[in-house]
């Protein structure tokens, strides 16, 4: 085996270890023809720019920046779109602004966007009137339509994950460097229904103050050019492995093992078992890599997780991001800071008040209340202030249409509203107004910690 055989081969030993939440696809033949193609396929990401990112989340974990990561729980393919993609993104870009100004912290924006097409279920299979199909797990294994057809995993739909990630990032790079993104357009990105919502107008008026800065800046004779793009990095949960690892290639400057397929990856509350095939894959890439903590963590799991994952104790190589449930929080959390900060690690601390907050309406709808998302961030706020650590950022479902699958808010949406724009393929994500509220108010919280 050549020296690069060996390193490539590094990408691929989750294999011999148990893999969570892994399709199962019925044609294997197919599935390696698949992966073959993909292993073909150019890289969507640069090792540099996921080094970047590394950096700036390392900002993050000393405290001296914010993480702001956000987007669809589940990207669809009908939904690959440039109306849907420039909303989530302008969206994420004036909940930057609202956190960067009202806040004062430099922000680092990054999308659960280009390649979150895999999602994790509890249940394997669902029944409907009596007729039992697998779960559908993202449009990356199945389709969502309930028919035996559609719920059947096809390993085509992994090169139709790379295609729709890469038309995705495509556009994002375009509206991040030619133009769109440029602090001048404070106000143009809330040129719609968000203007007229309690939050659009309070944006507004944070927007006039934003131009009175920049022209101030301008005057004293700062360079434009500085406020013309922005920094902007892609992230999905690390869930399909063989997706994963057939996107995985050796950096050419460094021998070092990256996964391309999205600058930062996360691996979720479910498939982040120490000795399983997600932690070993996950360990293997130089990538920055997020895990999710619920509300059973201990611990000890959390530095065993550092032990594999952040061996060197390196900021911004690991963020633990914290998913415990409004109610859990303010009891869970601390002690797994205490420990984690006892040891040494310097690890981003951030907060997902999602997916410890859903629950069943009675229409049936999934779905989260504002107040329960402020609140599980709110505790993570006190937590972190009581133990003079830092609140490294938030970790957001979120869409920039104007849909109704959470509850509460400025401009408030009633659980009799939450069939009218219910559009979400798994978890209920708090529309653009929601998704501004909640920046004003953890700016707030920012300022005063
Ligand atoms: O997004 C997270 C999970 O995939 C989701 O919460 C699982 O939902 P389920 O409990 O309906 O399977
Ligand atoms: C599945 C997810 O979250 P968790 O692993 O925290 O449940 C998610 O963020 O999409």
């Amino acid at each position: 085996m050549t020296v690069n055989a060996e390193i490539h081969a590094g990408g691929n030993t989750w294999r011999s270890l148990p893999a969570a939440q892994q399709p199962e696809w019925p044609d294997q033949e197919a599935l390696r023809d698949v992966i073959a193609e993909l292993e073909s396929y150019p890289p969507l990401v640069f090792a540099g720019e996921c080094d970047q990112l590394r950096q700036r989340l390392g900002a993050v974990a000393r405290g001296e920046a914010f993480l702001l990561q956000g987007g669809d729980c589940a990207e669809a393919f009908d939904a690959v779109g440039a109306d849907q993609i420039r909303n989530k993104l302008k969206t994420l870009l004036q909940m930057g602004a609202v956190l960067t100004y009202a806040g004062q912290v430099p922000v680092v924006k990054v999308g659960r966007i280009a390649g979150q097409y895999s999602k994790p279920r509890s249940k394997p299979t669902e029944t409907r009137d009596g007729v039992t199909l697998p779960t559908y797990r993202g449009d990356s294994v199945n389709g969502f339509a309930f028919t035996p057809e559609a719920r059947t995993p096809d390993p085509q739909r992994l090169k139709r994950m790379y295609h729709a990630s890469s038309a995705t990032l495509n556009l994002v790079r375009a509206f991040t460097t030619g133009g769109y993104a440029d602090l001048r357009q404070v106000h143009a990105w809330n040129q719609d229904f968000v203007k007229s919502s309690p939050s659009g107008q309070r944006y507004e008026a944070l927007a006039r103050e934003i131009d009175r800065a920049l022209n101030f800046m301008n005057a004293c004779g700062t360079d434009p050019e500085e406020f013309k793009t922005v920094e902007f990095y892609s992230s999905h949960e690390a869930l399909i492995l063989d997706y994963e690892s057939a996107l995985t290639r050796t950096d050419s400057r460094t021998g070092n093992l990256y996964d391309v397929s999205g600058h930062m990856v996360w691996i979720g509350e479910r498939t982040r078992q120490l000795d399983g095939a997600h932690i070993e894959f996950a360990s293997r890439i130089r990538n920055p890599i997020g895990v999710k903590l619920g509300p059973t963590t201990t611990a000890e799991d959390a530095l065993t997780l550092i032990e594999r994952l952040d061996p060197e104790r390196e900021p911004g190589r690991l963020t633990f991001i914290t998913r415990m449930g409004a109610g859990k929080i303010r009891d869970h959390l601390p002690e797994l800071v205490e420990k984690v900060t006892a040891s040494g690690a310097q690890v981003a601390w951030i907060c997902d008040p999602m997916h410890g907050n859903t629950f069943e309406a009675a229409s049936g709808h999934k779905t989260r209340r504002f107040d329960d998302v402020l609140d599980e961030v709110k505790g993570f706020f006190e937590v972190h202030k009581s133990l003079g650590t830092h609140p490294g950022g938030i970790h957001v479902e979120l869409t920039g249409d104007d849909v109704t699958e959470c509850v509460g808010g400025g401009d408030e949406i009633f659980v009799d509203d939450l069939h009218q724009r219910y559009e979400t393929a798994c978890d209920p994500r708090l529309n653009r107004s929601q998704s501004l509220d909640l920046a004003f108010l953890v700016a707030e919280m920012y300022r005063d910690q």
